[in-house]
């Protein structure tokens, strides 16, 4: 361990009394209030900061609705010296701030504040991994800065979410228990979440869904790798809403009611419950479904396109997510689109279904392998990163604490962590046992499904990029041995043969009169 702390920070600040609080909070936007007060309900008193006065207000009038006759356990201030002064040494503060400067800010203004070095500044935001290896090394004897990656979105920050944390041990044994306390919590045996939605109540059993992932910045590569498979799983839910509604006219309720039911089966996920939900909204201005008056351009933050980077970087395919950034990318392109639909002709025939029934159950099994796909590539990426940083990842815990509280928590991250369970080395998931079995039961449907849906004109680049990458990833021979010859024949990179030792270089002499080959 690196780090040589000082004495304590009581020195510099008020002794602790019974007025001091437990936890500092920087940020009381929407994740902010909702972990401030899944915090407090978890006996925790806290001291918030946010830039907008006005987010406090509202802070405190939720703390005073719902603590009854209790003493009131937030309190809130005006300034990080008033911020330190108002909780225990040495210091714990949480930061729920936008990512990228926002936590720059904070470090510097919490420094010159006097927060000393062995106090410990959490950052639940979505920050790019590397920002959060430098920050620690940057602030390493100004404070402790440690990476908390958060997922469940604002229900999931208040009742329990999926905490990814990484970084400094010592600052890992303080935060522990209160990261196992507000953490969502699932059954043991069945993997099932164990709900709570009441203001005030506490779980005590069960799983927490945290774990301690790594060193610096793996807690934040985690959650970066878990936003790709969010977007993936979200685009392929779009992609069957769209073949439902535009190629087999089904009404926004149908395809809630069609959803509903996929998620009592192998499907069943927070997103496809979401889907359901939101497809059975109604407009109260139009009264039409909500869906229909939503403009078809989405927005970003950046966590997917930083996965795909990753993947580029890395070298390590992660189709699926990227084509999800793609599809997003290419729905900001509305004007274009209109003027496209206009100028560019869609198919001239769809070919009948053989029967509905039989073409919902092959796009059924085409989603549910596409999403399997897209965690094959996220966690292919989690370990070759891994191996990059040398981080000892543990994929089946990370697999079993994304089963509650995240977004993307779903019914198949039990086999996948069972996956990983059987072989923690395992290369690739869709080698597991059990789920290539499923994959190689259902690749037939998958098929069909990307086939109709192909001829009908719909976009699907999740589910055909996911088939794709299914394809490229089981065949022995790909044509990469007619690229190579393309790239000796303008550049002289030359190629290896497959009947030499690997690693001998040769060159074609292309264009001689006499077919030479040179060993380079
Ligand atoms: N929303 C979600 O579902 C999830 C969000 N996250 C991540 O959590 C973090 C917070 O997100 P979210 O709660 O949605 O964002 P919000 O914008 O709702 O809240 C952020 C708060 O931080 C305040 N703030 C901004 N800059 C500073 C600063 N320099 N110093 C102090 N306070 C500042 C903002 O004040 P002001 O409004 O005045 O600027 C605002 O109150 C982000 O990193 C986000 O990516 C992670 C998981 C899920
Ligand atoms: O981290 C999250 C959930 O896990 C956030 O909801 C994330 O900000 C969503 O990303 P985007 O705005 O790019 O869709």
């Amino acid at each position: 361990m690196k780090h040589r702390y000082p004495s304590s920070s009581a020195s510099q600040q008020p002794a602790p009394t019974a007025q001091l609080n437990d936890i500092g909070f920087i940020g009381a936007g929407v994740m902010g209030q909702n972990l401030i007060m899944n915090l407090v309900d978890n006996g925790y008193t806290v001291t918030a900061f946010d830039l907008d006065q006005s987010k406090l207000d509202t802070l405190l009038l939720l703390d005073q609705e719902e603590r009854g006759d209790q003493p009131p356990r937030i309190s809130r201030c005006s300034s990080y010296t008033e911020l330190l002064a108002s909780i225990r040494s040495p210091h714990l503060i949480i930061l729920s701030v936008p990512a990228g400067s926002a936590v720059d800010d904070v470090c510097h203004k919490l420094i010159d504040a006097g927060i000393a070095a062995d106090d410990i500044l959490v950052d639940t935001g979505n920050s790019l991994w590397t920002d959060t290896i430098e920050r620690e090394k940057t602030y390493e004897g100004k404070l402790i800065f440690f990476g908390t990656a958060v997922s469940g979105g604002e229900v999931g920050a208040r009742f329990g979410p999926s905490l990814m944390p990484s970084g400094d041990p010592y600052a890992w044994t303080r935060i522990k228990p209160i990261w196992e306390a507000i953490a969502a919590k699932v059954e043991s045996s069945t993997g099932k979440s164990i709900s709570r939605s009441k203001p005030g109540e506490t779980i005590n059993i069960g799983e927490a869904c945290t774990t301690y992932i790594g060193p610096s910045g793996s807690g934040h590569y985690v959650k970066m790798v878990h936003n790709g498979i969010e977007y993936a799983d979200m685009q392929l839910l779009c992609e069957a809403y769209q073949v439902l509604r535009f190629g087999l006219d089904y009404s926004c309720e149908e395809i809630s009611s069609l959803f509903s039911q996929w998620n009592q089966g192998p499907l069943a996920s927070y997103l496809l419950e979401v889907s359901a939900e939101v497809l059975k909204t109604q407009d109260p201005i139009s009264h039409q479904p909500l869906v229909d008056v939503i403009l078809d351009q989405a927005g970003q933050k950046g966590t997917g396109l930083w996965t795909s980077v990753s993947s580029l970087e890395l070298g390590c395919p992660a189709p699926t997510i990227a084509e999800a950034v793609f599809a997003r990318a290419m729905s900001t392109k509305k004007l274009e689109r209109l003027r496209a639909s206009d100028a560019l002709s869609g198919p001239t025939k769809i070919p009948a279904l053989d029967t509905e029934a039989s073409f919902l159950e092959s796009l059924h099994d085409a989603l549910l392998c596409a999403k399997t796909v897209a965690y094959a590539q996220g966690f292919d990426l989690m370990r070759q990163q891994a191996r990059q940083q040398n981080w000892n990842l543990d994929f089946a815990a990370i697999a079993k604490i994304w089963r509650g509280g995240c977004i993307i928590r779903a019914a198949l991250l039990r086999s996948i962590s069972a996956a990983f369970q059987r072989d923690p080395d395992l290369e690739n998931l869709c080698l597991d046992v059990n789920i290539a079995e499923s994959l190689s039961q259902q690749q037939q449907s998958w098929r069909e499904a990307v086939a109709r849906i192909t001829l009908m004109g719909i976009p699907t680049p999740a589910l055909s990029s996911a088939l794709s990458y299914y394809d490229s990833y089981r065949s022995q021979l790909l044509p990469a041995n007619l690229l190579q010859a393309q790239r000796d024949y303008f550049g002289a990179h030359s190629f290896e043969r497959v009947d030499s030792p690997r690693g001998k270089k040769f060159h074609f002499l292309w264009g001689s009169p006499s077919a030479t080959i040179v060993e380079q």
